[in-house]
């Protein structure tokens, strides 16, 4: 008989999670039935959103790149790796018939299979689709992005780049920084040392067209005071405010949303609305890469036992890079 090792959340979060909301159990596997395979986690995603959606009886989410060791279905072979909802789960049952996000992943020579995680998976097609289909960039514009340095916010500073925008990045160190000047934006700020307002300024001097938001909180707030007329801000996370304990309080753009006539709009890629674009997308980022047109950075933990310290560093800002727990 199998056993899997299982994270489930132990205590509610209160604030940034803390080692002990989280308890590592065993768990008996059943024999496979027909179309049911058995796969083992290899590269394991630490995902923000971890910290809003739980399960009721505990269970943590997130997609895996895991490998097939038995199979009862002629189409995943043994040895195979594919992509699937599982969790925080070292090995998982999956029906291939009834698993709604399961999916073969084909080799592509020179890339890790753990990028199906990253940039050419969830945070990269959220990247893609929000920004060509949701903020009508344009050649000559100026673009701000947030955690920049991250799986979701390198990719956009990337492909606006690429686009022919002027891309200004906000992160929270020196290196982050050095890093996204290093994939060619622009400018870089340090949202822990720079006066924000002062470096947009002066690397917008006439303001910003577009703000792809990933924090939220008073960094968005500052980031809004610059937009120019038309102006278009995309929402794409709040991660400054997913550990709050109190309700947030903010400035009312609304006379800017007026008289500036902005356009603000919110994105979440599991949207059903976004489905038939995530192959294309996905097809679209493996050619980039591949290119070296868009590049990547892990940030990658050792050891199944770590999923807890690897989501809390999400937080701080420990992680440099896409987070990756390799089991
Ligand atoms: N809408 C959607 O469908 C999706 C949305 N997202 C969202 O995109 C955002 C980025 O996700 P992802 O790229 O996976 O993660 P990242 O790889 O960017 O990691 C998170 C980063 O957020 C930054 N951060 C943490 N706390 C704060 C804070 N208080 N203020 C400012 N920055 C902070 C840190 O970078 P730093 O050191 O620079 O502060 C940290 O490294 C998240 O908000 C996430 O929820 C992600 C996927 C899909
Ligand atoms: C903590 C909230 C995070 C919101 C932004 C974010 O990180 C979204 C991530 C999505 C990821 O692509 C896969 C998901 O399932 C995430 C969120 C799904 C939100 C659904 C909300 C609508 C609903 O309640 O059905």
């Amino acid at each position: 008989m199998t056993k899997a090792q299982v994270w489930k959340l132990k205590t509610a979060f209160d604030g940034i999670p803390k080692p002990e909301n989280f308890e590592l159990i065993e768990e008996d596997l059943p024999r496979l039935k027909d179309n049911q395979i058995l796969v083992q986690a290899v590269y394991l995603s630490v995902d923000p959103y971890f910290r809003i959606f739980v399960g009721s009886d505990g269970d943590l989410p997130g997609e895996q790149v895991a490998k097939i060791i038995k199979s009862n279905a002629p189409d995943y072979p043994v040895g195979s790796l594919v992509c699937v909802h599982a969790g925080w789960r070292s090995h998982t049952v999956v029906n291939v018939t009834k698993s709604r996000r399961l999916e073969l992943i084909r080799e592509v020579p020179g890339l890790s299979p753990s990028l199906w995680l990253g940039t050419a998976g969830m945070p990269g097609v959220t990247a893609y689709v929000s920004f060509f289909d949701k903020c009508a960039p344009k050649s000559g514009e100026v673009i701000v992005v947030t955690a920049a340095s991250g799986a979701v916010g390198a990719t956009v500073g990337q492909l606006a780049k690429n686009l022919g925008l002027t891309v200004i990045g906000i992160a929270g160190s020196k290196d982050k920084c050095e890093y996204i000047k290093s994939l060619g934006f622009d400018y870089a700020i340090n949202y822990k040392e720079d006066n924000i307002s002062d470096a947009l300024d002066k690397a917008a001097p006439n303001g910003v067209d577009i703000y792809y938001d990933n924090v939220g909180g008073a960094i968005a707030d500052t980031v809004f005071g610059k937009l120019r007329s038309h102006g278009r801000v995309l929402i794409c996370g709040l991660i400054s405010t997913y550990n709050n304990t109190t309700e947030e309080t903010g400035r009312n753009w609304s006379k800017d949303i007026l008289f500036k006539q902005l356009k603000i709009q919110g994105f979440i890629v599991s949207d059903p609305e976004h489905s038939s674009r995530f192959s294309t997308a996905r097809n679209e980022l493996i050619s980039l890469l591949r290119q070296g047109k868009v590049k990547a950075k892990e940030h990658v933990t050792e050891g199944f036992t770590k999923m807890p310290a690897a989501f809390i560093e999400l937080f701080t800002g420990a992680n440099f890079g896409k987070a990756i727990v390799k089991a």
